[in-house]
């Protein structure tokens, strides 16, 4: 899989002829050796910030020297967290990110940070680094328009702020994860975590500068995933508001599918956020096991199904997702998916519309809110279980609707939270999932997200992307250039293909989400059989086993005495 390119604030010029100061430090150039030794896709990310602008000699040797701090930056880490032995680096196949110095927002500051913007004003690298941030040429790409952080709202009690934030997660708040967490903090008589509270079991992946642990709280039988980062790394290397960007998302999410962020701290060196841990790894991973390498489409339609209500959320906080791909989909202990990895999303205003009222009383014919081409079935839009028959006749969905419209005693108002407006100039993504308005510099919105979302569900369905050529250069071509195809085999359905097919439309404009977001999507026959309200209680095709590492586990108290510093 190609690398994941990030040139924040600069305009793509792929196709176009290249400005000759931009020429030498192209990331298409820079990338297109974009897998690693086992062929998988790297998540090494390539920004201009990354390269002198006055760099005469753009390829391997700098890419090389990035893969070899890459791997230093990784030994280093493992070293501190005390796991420097024999765990080999896997250079490149996760990239970190985090900010040393950053405020703590409460979802309060969060919105207040939005309610700065105008609709069409976006937060590109929303904040301005903390003290610890002395780059011009970061705080040249700063918004102004965004909340600053400053080093005066710094807090000393970071993990606290995180506990506390379980206060304003009502989705999360009956996690046993916070109550270990309470334990341990009243057990100690602290009001912060520290490195020292956790035993740091295996590592997980390592990325650009940092690494992710699995990580037990000692004493509890609770595991985290722990992503450390080093801050030193993280300035030298510019990722100080990538880093600064994710962390606030983090905080800001209270959702099924997306990750609770439980505590964060730092040690003189290291900055860490301490996240719910996946044991069923990604869906990159997660498809190669499959036969064929692809899903069977009740599986692919399972996953899709959550990483939408995902994104409709992040949409709907005024979050352009931006990176999805199967490898930052991770599979949760039950075996529903969690949305990872934040750090190129774009933060802008959502204006939320409400385009329809509740009513009770409800006129199936007037149910126009259906924008498919051509589809007349209020049926659509109310589906009785979670993953039903897919097919019936339209007698039975005529008395199915009708039974379900008398059960509802209100139907819900639609809203609409879409930061369509939003015009991001930025040059970030991977390549295979790059939308044509990214690729062509013409600014874009959320529905880069959705061409991503088409992507990805014809990945998950046929085993490869749509437009992948022997080149980064080549795919970013046939992406702009080349019509849709679908392969002969697997044999996909037409609802498959039809709703891929109105994803993958290179006009943003005529793309299906377009203007009413996820509603759209959600509505279509493909996602028929699905009930949105109750997916959470749909059983996912696969439940992973619990990780040998955690139920191997040692009891813990002899790891107290561990000091890591
Ligand atoms: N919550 C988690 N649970 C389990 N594994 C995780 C979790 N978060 C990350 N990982 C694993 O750790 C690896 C490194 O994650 P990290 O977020 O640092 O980088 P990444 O996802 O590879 O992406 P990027 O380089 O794009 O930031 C991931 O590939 C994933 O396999």
């Amino acid at each position: 899989m190609d690398s994941v390119i990030d040139d924040v604030g600069s305009l793509p010029t792929m196709l176009a002829k290249p400005k000759p100061e931009r020429s030498s430090s192209l990331p298409l150039l820079k990338t297109d050796k974009s897998t690693d030794s086992s062929g998988s896709r790297l998540s090494f990310k390539t920004t201009y910030d990354d390269i002198p602008k006055d760099s005469s000699e753009p390829g391997k040797e700098k890419e090389r020297a990035k893969l070899k701090s890459v791997s230093e930056n990784a030994k280093s880490i493992d070293e501190q967290v005390g796991l420097g032995l024999g765990l080999g680096l896997g250079v490149g196949s996760s990239r970190i990110r985090l900010s040393p110095q950053f405020s703590l927002y409460s979802n309060t500051h969060f919105t207040e940070a939005k309610e700065s913007f105008t609709s069409t004003e976006v937060s590109e690298l929303a904040s301005t680094v903390g003290k610890g941030c002395e780059d011009g040429k970061v705080s040249d790409k700063t918004s102004s328009l965004y909340r600053v952080s400053t080093g005066s709202e710094l807090s000393d009690d970071s993990s606290s702020g995180s506990y506390n934030s379980a206060i304003y997660k009502p989705h999360k708040q009956n996690d046993v994860r916070w109550e270990a967490i309470r334990v341990v903090r009243t057990r100690n008589e602290t009001s912060v975590l520290e490195m020292k509270h956790f035993r740091q079991i295996k590592r997980l992946g390592c990325g650009d500068i940092g690494s992710v642990y699995l990580s037990e709280l000692i004493g509890t039988r609770s595991y985290f995933a722990m992503k450390v980062m080093d801050k030193v790394a993280l300035a030298s290397r510019n990722k100080l508001l990538r880093a600064q960007t994710e962390r606030e998302i983090l905080q800001s999410l209270d959702h099924p599918f997306l990750p609770t962020l439980y505590a964060h701290f730092e040690t003189e060196k290291l900055s860490c956020l301490v996240m719910e841990y996946c044991p069923g790894g990604d869906l990159h991973a997660i498809r190669q096991k499959q036969p064929g390498k692809f899903f069977p489409e009740h599986a692919a339609r399972f996953y899709v199904a959550e990483v939408l209500l995902a994104l409709e959320y992040l949409h709907m906080l005024g979050i352009i997702y931006r990176d999805l791909k199967p490898e930052n989909v991770l599979v949760r202990e039950d075996g529903h998916i969690m949305l990872s990895d934040f750090d190129l999303s774009l933060r802008c205003v959502v204006n939320p519309r409400l385009v329809r009222f509740a009513n009770p009383v409800v006129e199936p014919k007037s149910s126009s809110s259906c924008v498919l081409p051509g589809c007349i079935e209020p049926s659509c839009m109310f589906q009785p279980s979670c993953f039903g028959p897919q097919f019936m006749s339209k007698q039975k969905k005529e008395k199915r609707y009708k039974t379900e419209i008398y059960n509802q005693v209100i139907p819900l108002p639609e809203l609409i939270a879409e930061p369509t407006n939003a015009r991001s100039m930025s040059f970030v993504g991977t390549h295979e999932y790059l939308a044509p308005e990214i690729i062509k510099g013409e600014g874009h919105g959320s529905a880069v997200d959705w061409w991503t979302f088409g992507i990805f569900l014809y990945e998950l369905l046929y085993g490869k992307t749509p437009f992948k050529g022997p080149s980064n250069k080549a795919t970013l071509f046939n992406v702009v250039g080349h019509p849709l195809k679908f392969p002969e085999t697997p044999s996909v359905s037409f609802a498959a293909r039809d709703l891929i097919r109105g994803l993958l439309v290179k006009e943003p404009q005529q793309r299906l989400a377009y203007r009413r977001g996820a509603t759209e999507i959600k509505q279509h026959p493909f996602f028929q059989s699905v009930n949105w309200a109750l997916i959470r209680c749909a059983t996912p095709p696969d439940v992973p086993l619990a990780s040998p590492e955690i139920v191997d586990a040692k009891p813990t108290d002899e790891y107290l005495e561990i000091d890591f510093y």
